[in-house]
């Protein structure tokens, strides 16, 4: 059991944020395995007490944030939630003697039942979605655990019964575990979305379920200690409710994303480094790269380390964009998004990302649009045939997501604003955008996706192709009466 150390316990009782951090930097700098249930409680306990405390405990007003102190956390509080944690994990699963020359793996019985001690100590019923339910603290003071929290909880649980091949997977809306000498195991450990049977102790889908964005295409980030790390912080939740945040909460995230960063242990974590681009635009730390090449560095890291199969690094950007007004920047990102999405099946279990990409179309693009069109400047992005270009781009991958699914993604409410949206580009601004044919080689792709009616399409770039088959000269007036025909037909066949 690693847990405390001289060092750690000097550091207590913990009165501020400077020392949440020292801790951090003292299991990460000087051990090869960081604790993750001790540094689970301790950042549970700290935003517990930030955000679910008593409303009228005392707020230190004008103090430098980093000093100002929290409500004390003694060691021995921590200490007793830790060995608390122990207890349960060890009193569910019988480890054989740890034999010191033969390193030990772990087996999918060995996972699955540390993934029934964490899930059969959880509450019988309780809001799954509510915020601060991510950390070992939650689990351990309230019995309550989100989805992430279950995943976390079980890597945490198998670290500290000594198997250091037991980690986590994390795809964009997911998580699961690696184990076995070559990592080549994996095993569902927590339940996912809404009314779906859990599939705890079995392998990761490679069938249909491998298609769809939910696993993405079998390219998840798989964790190293510290990356675990990173991941219970970027779970930390600062919010106090829905309209604010306890900024020593996210003045702590911040700090320890970026020690993580300069450790290096972002490198292949879009979304920690997303995360962290988006506490920079809120507040940015003097001396550090700016947020917007927080962003792109995210985007790198998906196109290197998961062959351009990640979505979020590109609404992380988009969004970025569209709050800072830059629309043209966001419609691009979000074309890029789509070129992402337009290599998978949709299914069912894909519901956050269809949220996020509706949002964009029925939300973000029209009130750029209404925006837009209320001026008159010349430099609006209706004169610009290459913000047309990225529109056309970006609602086409969303088709081509559809092709070849089992579930429809578009209906009529998708219609009328991708209409609307489109018909606010002149005829003389549609005309310049070259809508190219070219050989569909499209490999570009997962792997050529065919439509139901054998039809392919591919794109890349602002070129965009229609296969032979279909190929008409189109022209834009009657791509928008396919799509509108199509959605009507759906409309009608349901
Ligand atoms: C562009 C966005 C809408 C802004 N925030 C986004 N997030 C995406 C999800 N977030 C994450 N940030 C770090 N790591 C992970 S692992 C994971 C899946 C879960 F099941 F484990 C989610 C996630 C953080 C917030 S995407």
């Amino acid at each position: 059991m690693a847990g405390f150390r001289d060092i750690d316990r000097a550091l207590f009782p913990i009165k501020s944020i400077t020392s949440v951090i020292e801790i951090f930097k003292h299991h990460l700098e000087r051990t090869s395995e960081p604790d993750l249930a001790l540094l689970s409680i301790i950042v549970g306990a700290v935003e517990n007490s930030l955000t679910c405390g008593r409303p009228n405990a005392p707020v230190q007003i004008c103090e430098p944030i980093e000093s100002s102190r929290l409500p004390s956390l003694e060691y021995h509080t921590i200490e007793l939630l830790y060995n608390k944690f122990y207890t349960i994990i060890k009193g569910a699963v019988d480890v054989p003697a740890k034999n010191t020359t033969k390193t030990q793996y772990a087996t999918r019985e060995l996972v699955k039942k540390v993934s029934d001690a964490v899930w059969n100590t959880l509450s019988r019923s309780y809001y799954k979605d509510r915020a601060h339910l991510q950390s070992l603290y939650s689990y351990l003071t309230g019995n309550k655990l989100d989805c992430f929290g279950v995943a976390f909880a079980v890597v945490a649980g198998c670290q500290a019964l000594g198997f250091t091949d037991v980690h986590l997977a994390l795809s964009e809306d997911h998580a699961w575990v690696v184990f076995g000498e070559t990592s080549s195991e994996t095993a569902e450990i927590t339940w996912h979305g809404k009314g779906n049977e859990d599939k705890r102790g079995q392998e990761i889908g490679k069938g249909v379920a491998a298609r769809s964005w939910l696993y993405v295409n079998n390219k998840p980030v798989i964790c190293t200690r510290a990356m675990e790390v990173a991941a219970l912080v970027s779970a930390i939740n600062p919010s106090l409710n829905a309209t604010h945040d306890a900024y020593e909460v996210a003045y702590l995230q911040q700090e320890l994303l970026w020690l993580l960063y300069d450790l290096g242990h972002l490198t292949k974590y879009p979304m920690a480094i997303g995360n962290l681009g988006d506490l920079e635009e809120i507040s940015s730390t003097s001396g550090r790269i700016p947020c917007d090449i927080l962003f792109r560095e995210a985007i790198s890291s998906a196109r290197n380390y998961y062959d351009n199969m990640h979505v979020y690094p590109y609404t992380y950007q988009g969004g970025y964009f569209y709050r800072n007004k830059m629309y043209k920047e966001a419609f691009e990102s979000w074309a890029n998004a789509s070129d992402v999405i337009r290599k998978y099946n949709y299914s069912r279990d894909d519901e956050e990302i269809y949220k996020e990409f509706l949002e964009i179309a029925n939300e973000l693009i029209p009130h750029i649009m209404k925006v837009e069109s209320s001026g008159f400047s010349a430099n609006s992005i209706l004169k610009k045939p290459e913000c047309f270009a990225c529109l056309l781009r970006f609602y086409d991958g969303i088709c081509q997501w559809e092709e070849g699914s089992a579930t429809p993604v578009l209906h009529i409410g998708w219609a009328k604003p991708l209409v609307n949206t489109i018909s606010k580009f002149d005829a003389e601004v549609r005309a310049q955008v070259n809508i190219v044919c070219e050989s569909n080689n499209g490999d570009n792709k997962m792997e050529q996706k065919t439509q139901a009616n054998g039809n392919t399409s591919c794109l890349n770039n602002n070129n965009y192709c229609i296969s032979e088959k279909e190929n008409r000269n189109n022209t834009d007036t009657d791509l928008i009466h396919a799509i509108e025909s199509k959605v009507i037909s759906d409309e009608n066949s349901e």
